[in-house]
């Protein structure tokens, strides 16, 4: 097995994130993680800020800055860490600290030192779709979330919401009740789009 990752979909809403680095790599995480959720709870350590990290703390009363270096005590009652500094040492330190506490670790571009790799996520709504390459090429997770935010229609949202009420109302049993999902939603089985998957070949060129 050469791909062993498994996807998880985290909620945000109880978890305390710390990240260790408050420069362009800490920018871009915090930003990763307030685009899936404004209020999610940030602790930031570094010793020197950038100036628009520098805003974003400000404006945000969910996050929290320190301007120091990282010590162990910055661990406590923390969920998850994102490393991101730029001495080696001491991402390494973090991680081996973080580890000896049971808190899962993010090191921006080393992913020997991970846990757990940030996803690229196509957003429609109530539907995520996380995108993996296994740390291959996340430019390609990239390219991929571009493809698929294009092709799928942001009615798709609208589309879940006729189907959770239909679920929630339906009266009979369980059996039934699939058999009606299933007719009901087979306007988007891929057998019905036989041009679908050879445009998608197309595109990114596969034999
Ligand atoms: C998905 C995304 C999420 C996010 O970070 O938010 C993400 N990287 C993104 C973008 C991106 N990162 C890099 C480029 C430059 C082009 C390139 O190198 O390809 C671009 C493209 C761009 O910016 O356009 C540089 C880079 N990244 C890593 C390394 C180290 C290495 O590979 O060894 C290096 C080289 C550093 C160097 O050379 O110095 C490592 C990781 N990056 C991951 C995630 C994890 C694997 C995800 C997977 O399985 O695919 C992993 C393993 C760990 C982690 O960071 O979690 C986000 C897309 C957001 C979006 O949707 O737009
Ligand atoms: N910038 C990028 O897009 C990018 C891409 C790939 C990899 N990287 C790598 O990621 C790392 C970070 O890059 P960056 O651009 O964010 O660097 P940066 O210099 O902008 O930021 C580094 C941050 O780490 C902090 N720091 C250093 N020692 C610390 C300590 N002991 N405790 C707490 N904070 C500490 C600094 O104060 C600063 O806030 C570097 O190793 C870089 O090579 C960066």
């Amino acid at each position: 097995m050469t791909n062993t990752l498994f996807p998880v979909f985290l909620k945000t809403d109880t978890a305390h994130f710390l990240i260790v680095g408050a420069g362009n790599v800490g920018l871009e995480k915090t930003e990763t993680l307030l685009r899936q959720n404004p209020t999610i709870r940030i602790t930031i350590i570094g010793i020197q800020i950038h100036l628009r990290l520098k805003q974003i703390v400000d404006s945000y009363a969910n996050i929290t800055f320190f301007e120091r270096p990282f010590e162990e005590n910055d661990l406590a009652e923390k969920d998850f860490v994102i490393i991101a500094t730029d001495s080696a040492e001491v991402n390494l330190n973090v991680r081996n600290l973080a580890k000896g506490r049971g808190i899962k670790v993010n090191a921006a571009d080393q992913p020997d030192l991970c846990d757990f790799y940030l996803g690229s996520i196509v957003n429609k709504g109530n539907l995520k779709i996380a995108i993996s390459t296994n740390g291959k090429s996340p430019v390609l997770a990239k390219r991929m979330r571009e493809y698929f935010t294009a092709i799928i229609p942001d009615t798709i949202d609208e589309n879940l919401a006729v189907l959770h009420q239909f679920r929630s109302n339906h009266k009979g049993d369980l059996q039934q009740k699939l058999k009606d999902l299933n007719t009901i939603t087979a306007a988007f089985s891929v057998q019905k789009k036989p041009g679908f998957w050879n445009k998608f070949r197309r595109l990114f060129a596969i034999n």
